[in-house]
């Protein structure tokens, strides 16, 4: 387990589901979609990011680059599905389910009781004095906020606001324990709570509302 809790996703729409129009009416989950390599092919995606924000090239070698860089594109052109059969983010076996703007984090366990997650912010994930951007703080937050909302009301919700707390630096490339759960709910509005760790240390804070889609809501 490591992009999702373990638990039945999978789950026919019916005629209550919300519309695909924005979300899933079928939450899709696979281990499947992109191959067994999918989740390494990520990685070195990652990988190369992380060294694109540290790198000086040359001239010469930025052009080389840059000439690796069309052919890669030009292979991925070549088998472009849409949002709702792509491999990212549906990829529960994978960090972050596959999704490579997301920061990597694997679940620890998740439930209606909330999410406890291992989030480690990657080099490029740098904001600045060696510490973490706090917009990828917020990122991580969004997605596991949206995770412990889903898992409370059985279908996905969307952001109304999100407002999180700085208290310390964030490091960079090192598990860090996330937290979401939701606090209390009214209705469709979902106020969910997040916490963010460095061993003992809070690093971040969440406090944000989620809301319930309507059935057919785009
Ligand atoms: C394995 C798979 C895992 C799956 C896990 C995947 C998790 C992914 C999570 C990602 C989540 C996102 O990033 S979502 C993307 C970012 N968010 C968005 O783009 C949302 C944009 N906004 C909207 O679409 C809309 O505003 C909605 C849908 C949020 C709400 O619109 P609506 O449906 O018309 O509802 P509306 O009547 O306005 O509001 C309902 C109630 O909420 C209140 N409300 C609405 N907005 C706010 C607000 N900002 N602050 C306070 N209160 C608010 C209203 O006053 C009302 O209260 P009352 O009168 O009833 O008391």
């Amino acid at each position: 387990m490591k992009g999702a809790p373990d638990q039945q996703w999978n789950v026919p729409a019916g005629e209550n589901s919300q519309h695909e129009g924005g979300f899933r009416a079928d939450l899709a989950v696979t281990t499947e979609r992109g191959g067994p390599t999918y989740g390494e092919m990520i990685e070195q995606v990652r990988l190369f990011m992380d060294k694109v924000r540290y790198a000086s090239p040359t001239p010469a070698l930025a052009d080389e680059v840059i000439e690796d860089l069309k052919k890669l594109n030009a292979k991925l052109d070549t088998m472009l599905v849409d949002e709702w059969t792509s491999p990212s983010g549906t990829r529960i076996d994978l960090p972050s389910r596959g999704n490579i703007t997301l920061p990597p984090y694997e679940i620890r366990d998740g439930g209606p009781d909330g999410v406890d997650a291992t989030v480690t912010f990657r080099p490029f994930h740098l904001g600045g004095n060696g510490v973490a951007h706090g917009g990828h703080v917020a990122i991580a937050f969004d997605d596991l906020g949206g995770m412990a909302a889903a898992l409370k009301l059985g279908g996905v919700a969307r952001t109304g606001y999100l407002t999180v707390n700085y208290r310390s630096l964030t490091p960079l490339q090192k598990p860090l324990a996330l937290r979401t759960w939701v606090e209390r709910f009214e209705g469709r509005k979902y106020f969910v709570r997040g916490t963010l760790h460095d061993g003992d240390r809070l690093c971040a804070e969440m406090d944000a509302l989620f809301i319930a889609l309507k059935p057919g809501q785009a």
